[in-house]
């Protein structure tokens, strides 16, 4: 949080401090409560038993969860520790929690997290039930790529046998589906027993996967799979543990319901389970994340599931212009498979949805670039103005563009911010003090140089391995060893040890300050010049900052870590006035005042990935999920071509899914073009698993075949969708698939 939006909160404060003294408490309660729509209110109000509010795009879910918290807190009396509110990420969690904030009043505000992150509070308290340290390590994917560095160099293993990244989903995958049980191996078995399977292991994937899990116990780390594992096994094998969480949580509120998994559904059904207070928020339209195992179903069939569901549809729209709705609604009503509903608008405006067709992709980014100029000549900030794309790659020629006409812009991605090198080894250094790590020793122990280099590592790996220690207490033991004359190893333990004892008193932003600068750290980005690594620090200096101002008293540095470990790159805000680049996921929950949705191509959006019906379906949904995020004006926009395989490149389906009496044409492609596209359309789609092609004739009937000419129609083969037919210039008779165009004679 910024200085003055610090200051702004304080104010708030005082603020309805003096209002409640002057006006009495009833005002507060009608103000909070005026600011709603009669469902929103309703939503907010009912708070007994099992509630799913089904909420279109923009219709205000997340105000009605911010005021639904308010109303438990301010109205009631439950204490925020008592609620439990899940937002599907970091930022959402942030954003909520300052809208609470707002609204309550209270440096306490419960439980706002994701699912992973509530699972680091369960464990906090309670990990002791499987036999795990409180300050276990929250891996992410750097420090995986850490372990399976050691285990590749252990086992002979390279690149060629396994990217990392390839080994990463790997072990997801056989987390989630070949082993579900692997997290019994974590917890039951010694670290010895778990070290022999992995050294008896000789099929690659097997080595990689039980080195890891050798390599997570060691250490005490979990990753996201183990959080949410490891919190329901101590729910299911202790029944005090259970009920202490399941009393403790007296409303649970979940917020994206249409894209929860199986592990988190059942997490959430424990959860609930005492008080039977829970409150889910869903947009069918809106899930995006089947992919990794969303399933919209658990949103659908809430009401089977639990018992007396009330269901509030809210549908209101008040981001949107009505153009922007017409639009949206027009494309997602294409969708077969879906609940049926309109957006209805609540703003005004007179803007037309405008779509631009380039003959070249320079030509469709110079059109982009001079419409934000234009923009930019209203009076309007860059900032309010994104650029929203199916995938990253297409962003060069944009970049190009954009670069040569001066417009300053930032990218949501590329490099994660916290997965930058100077980052990562900041937090190491932090890890450090607290945990004394294999990991982090590893990453920093010779960052900057201390001459502690290949030789004197194996010498420590040794002993480590002879000693069954860590590397820390292993360089401890052996600092007076002849093999560390000449090295900087007794200052380093100097420091770190010194911080280990002084952490506890001092604020996180102090320590880290301090740690970079007593290291020498800074000090070595300096004399190399590197004004943007020294950029990122000052950068990280500030999200310290944020998060102490935010967490109030409990921001001690373990908990920091922890925080730190479950963000991604879409949790970094850049406020500066620069036009946003970002993918269609990166831009779920958010809204911006002016979009651009670009390479609106087939084979880019939808990607040609899509191999099934119902992959189609979710592209449409995250082609709507992109274009509901306009407030004010929204431009689509696409280019003719060539794709990267050498494919000729056609406008989406989902421009043509548009009613186009709702788009405002700046260049129109050519009549022919579209024809093609319709055709390449239509037999693309022939191809997509789950297609059902219709039985259209009956046996006897006449038929005109593109190639074969006229035949008739002997039977039909309706388990094979295909009919066997006997051609006139053919001898003997041919099956034929009902995908095949065929016409009656
Ligand atoms: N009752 C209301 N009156 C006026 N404005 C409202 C009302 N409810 C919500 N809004 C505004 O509408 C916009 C959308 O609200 P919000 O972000 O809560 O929607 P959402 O349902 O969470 O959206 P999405 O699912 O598309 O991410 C916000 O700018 C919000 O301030």
């Amino acid at each position: 949080m910024t200085f003055d939006r610090a200051l702004s909160f304080c104010c708030h404060f005082v603020i309805i401090g003096l209002i409640e003294h002057i006006y009495g408490r009833n005002f507060i309660l009608d103000q909070l409560l005026c600011q709603l729509n009669q469902k929103q209110l309703e939503a907010v109000t009912s708070t007994e038993g099992f509630i799913r509010v089904i909420a279109g795009a923009g219709s205000g879910k997340t105000r009605a969860l911010s005021h639904r918290f308010a109303f438990l807190v301010n109205e009631i009396g439950i204490l925020p520790g008592n609620i439990l509110c899940v937002t599907f990420t970091n930022k959402a969690a942030n954003e909520m929690r300052h809208r609470i904030h707002n609204l309550i009043a209270d440096n306490d505000t419960g439980y706002i997290n994701t699912f992973h992150g509530f699972c680091v509070s369960i464990l906090q308290e309670d990990s002791h039930a499987v036999q795990y340290p409180k300050n276990f390590l929250v891996l992410d994917n750097q420090d995986i790529d850490s372990m399976l560095k050691i285990i590749y160099e252990e086992r002979g293993l390279t690149l060629r046998h396994k990217t990392f990244s390839k080994a990463r989903d790997m072990i997801e995958m056989y987390k989630l589906e070949r082993y579900p049980n692997y997290y019994l191996d974590l917890i039951t078995m010694s670290l010895d027993t778990l070290r022999q399977k992995y050294l008896r292991a000789t099929d690659v994937n097997d080595i990689i996967f039980y080195g890891y899990l050798y390599q997570e116990k060691k250490c005490f780390g979990l990753d996201y799979n183990d959080l949410l594992k490891f919190s329901l096994y101590i729910f299911e094998k202790n029944k005090e543990i259970r009920l202490k969480w399941q009393k403790r949580l007296e409303y649970i509120m979940i917020d994206e319901f249409q894209d929860i998994d199986k592990i988190q559904y059942q997490l959430m059904k424990v959860l609930c389970g005492y008080h039977k207070n829970l409150f889910i928020v869903g947009d069918p339209d809106q899930t995006i994340y089947s992919w990794r195992g969303a399933d919209i179903n658990y949103l659908l069939n809430f009401d089977k599931a639990f018992p007396d569901v009330k269901t509030i549809m809210m549908n209101e729209n008040y981001r949107s212009t009505p153009q922007i709705l017409s639009v949206c609604n027009s494309l997602i009503d294409k969708n077969k498979n879906r609940m049926k509903k309109d957006l209805l608008p609540m703003c005004h405006s007179k803007n037309s949805v405008l779509y631009y067709h380039g003959d070249t992709s320079e030509e469709e980014s110079d059109w982009i670039a001079d419409q934000i100029i234009k923009l930019h000549k209203k009076d309007i900030s860059y900032k309010d103005i994104t650029i929203l794309y199916r995938a990253h790659y297409v962003t060069r020629t944009l970049e190009e563009t954009l670069l040569k006409k001066k417009i300053p812009y930032s990218i949501y991605s590329g490099i994660q911010f916290f997965e930058r090198m100077e980052v990562k080894d900041a937090l190491s250094y932090l890890r450090m003090i607290t945990y004394k790590d294999d990991l982090s020793f590893l990453r920093i122990v010779n960052v900057p140089k201390r001459n502690i280099g290949k030789k004197r590592m194996e010498f420590l790996q040794a002993y480590v391995n002879a000693h069954h220690c860590s590397f820390y207490e292993a360089l401890k033991e052996c600092v007076e060893d002849p093999i560390f004359k000449g090295t900087d190893a007794k200052d380093f333990i100097s420091l770190i040890d010194a911080f280990s004892v002084t952490y506890e008193q001092r604020t996180i932003s102090e320590v880290l300050s301090d740690i970079l600068d007593r290291s020498g750290y800074e000090e070595m980005l300096r004399t190399t010049g590197n004004q943007e690594r020294l950029d990122n620090l000052a950068e990280l200096k500030q999200a310290v900052y944020d998060y102490e101002i935010s967490c109030g008293e409990e921001a001690l540095l373990p908990d920091y870590l922890d925080h730190v470990a479950l963000f991604t790159n879409s949790d970094v805000t850049d406020d500066s006035d620069k036009v946003k680049l970002m993918t269609v996921h990166a831009a779920k929950g958010l809204e911006f005042p002016h979009v651009f949705l670009c390479a609106l191509n087939e084979g880019i959006f939808p990607s040609k990935k899509t191999s099934t019906i119902e992959g189609m379906e979710e592209e449409r949904r995250l082609a709507f999920v992109a274009m509901s995020r306009a407030m004010k004006s929204l431009f689509l926009s696409e280019s003719h071509g060539k794709n990267f395989d050498g494919s000729t490149r056609y406008p989406s389906r989902f421009i043509l899914d548009i009613d186009q009496k709702f788009l405002e044409y700046v260049k129109k492609p050519e009549d022919t073009l579209i024809a093609e596209t319709k055709n390449y359309i239509h037999y693309s789609n022939r191809y997509l698993d789950g297609y059902v092609a219709e039985q259209t004739f009956q046996v006897g009937d006449k038929i005109i075949h593109n190639v074969f000419g006229q035949g008739r129609i002997k039977s039909i083969l309706s388990d094979r969708n295909a009919y066997m037919i006997k051609f006139e210039q053919i001898e003997t008779p041919r099956i034929i698939s009902f995908r095949v165009p065929i016409k009656r004679a």
